[in-house]
């Protein structure tokens, strides 16, 4: 059963410091309070909800999503606006609330997670989210610095690092003689495109390196809310694309290594020959196979769609679906969010939007990508989802 809620609950997420909820309903009303426990600085609080008929009774498959200790990645990415970080947001709530310390981590330049937290996320950290049961951190990664780092260190340390290097080895003219493997045009000017997957990737493997650290074993859950579509299609298809562009750096480094060697060999000259570019790039290169893997095992890893019940919505997550199938990531589940609930009082308007709605979910049936997949259905609720005890309202219905 769906719940329209009509009240207003406790923005403070101090409120939600003792573990205790309430959800009432009263049967013949078809409504129902949720109590929030009051706390030493407000007053005990109740969110009012109201009960209306679900537009379908759906069952996420949430006991095996939270079974188990080993850990797991919920990827959630859908068009934008759609709900993915409402949605990402309340099943890291969930899986904190079972149990699970959990991690949620946005890759999205547009970042919501604090708007949706209603707490200052920003800065690239770790940071607690208070009031789930088990602990629950929040990390933003911003992708838009992420590319600026690499052009800066493109420009600085990489393409004039090494060729400063090379002329003053007195190997200009090899450079030159390795012209055809375009050292300037890949180091100093990088192929359309290669920026903006760096930065994607970079993105990732901030994240990678956040888990490789002991520190952050305690997390069973780590919950992403991606870009949109574009963003996520363009970081699976990296690994390809990075290969093309990036080896010819590194055959090109093996080349300049290998001269150079012979030089220093000669002249006994010490190796200055730090990280450059081609280092970096090829640790990259190794950290984005590692995060490629990840996004293909299924013991693992589920890629969420999250999408809204028009035609354009869920065209895209046609594409998406083929494309994360294409590419072998683990996709099981659709949450078409926002649908409409029935009610009594009907207006015109609202008929029709839900007939418009209806007729796109029909869509999903017949989509030879979609209708394979375990379709959960979230109803649009009438107040904004901000805060813990909001997202835990949300996940209650969405995660069953
Ligand atoms: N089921 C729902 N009912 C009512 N409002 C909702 C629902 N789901 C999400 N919203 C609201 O829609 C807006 C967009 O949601 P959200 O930020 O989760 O989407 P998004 O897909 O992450 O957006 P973006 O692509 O911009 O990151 C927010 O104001 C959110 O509160």
């Amino acid at each position: 059963m769906a719940t329209k809620v009509v009240g207003s609950y406790p923005h403070s997420l101090k409120s939600l410091s003792s573990p205790l909820y309430l959800l009432k309903f009263n049967p013949s009303f078809s409504s129902g309070f949720v109590s929030f426990p009051s706390t030493r600085n407000q007053p005990r609080k109740s969110l009012v909800v109201r009960s209306v008929a679900a537009p379908a009774e759906a069952a996420s498959g949430f006991d095996e999503m939270v079974s188990g200790t080993q850990r797991k990645y919920y990827m959630l990415g859908g068009k934008g606006g759609v709900g993915k970080t409402s949605c990402a947001a309340s099943l890291a709530v969930k899986f904190a609330n079972n149990g699970h310390p959990t991690l949620v981590v946005s890759t999205d330049p547009a970042h919501s997670l604090s708007d949706s937290f209603a707490q200052d996320l920003t800065g690239g950290t770790l940071i607690p989210v208070e009031g789930p049961y088990s602990p629950l951190f929040a990390l933003e990664i911003n992708p838009e610095k992420a590319r600026e780092e690499f052009r800066s260190a493109g420009q600085k340390s990489g393409g004039t690092g090494i060729k400063d290097f090379m002329d003053g080895m007195g190997l200009g003219v090899l450079a030159d003689q390795l012209g055809e493997l375009k050292l300037g045009e890949l180091l100093d000017t990088p192929p359309p495109g290669l920026d903006e997957a760096i930065a994607i990737s970079k993105a990732c493997f901030r994240v990678m390196q956040f888990l490789e650290s002991q520190e952050y074993n305690m997390f069973t859950r780590i919950v992403f809310d991606t870009a949109p579509t574009g963003h996520t299609l363009r970081l699976l298809s990296l690994p390809d694309f990075l290969d093309a562009s990036i080896g010819k750096i590194l055959k090109l480094r093996q080349k300049i290594a290998s001269a150079t060697s012979a030089i220093k060999s000669v002249f006994g000259q010490e190796d200055s020959h730090r990280e450059d570019a081609a280092d970096k790039l090829e640790r990259l290169r190794e950290r984005m196979i590692k995060v490629r893997e990840l996004f293909r095992d299924t013991s693992s890893t589920e890629f969420v769609i999250v999408t809204i019940p028009t035609v354009m919505a869920i065209s895209e997550s046609s594409r998406l679906c083929a494309s994360l199938k294409k590419e072998s990531v683990p996709v099981k589940r659709l949450i078409v969010n926002q649908v409409i609930p029935p009610s009594a009082s009907d207006c015109k308007f609202c008929a029709m939007k839900r007939k418009d709605q209806m007729r796109s979910l029909n869509m999903i049936q017949s989509d030879p990508e979609l209708s394979s997949l375990m379709v959960i259905q979230a109803p649009l609720v009438d107040v904004e989802i901000r805060g813990v005890p909001a997202l835990q309202f949300l996940g209650d219905i969405v995660w069953k």
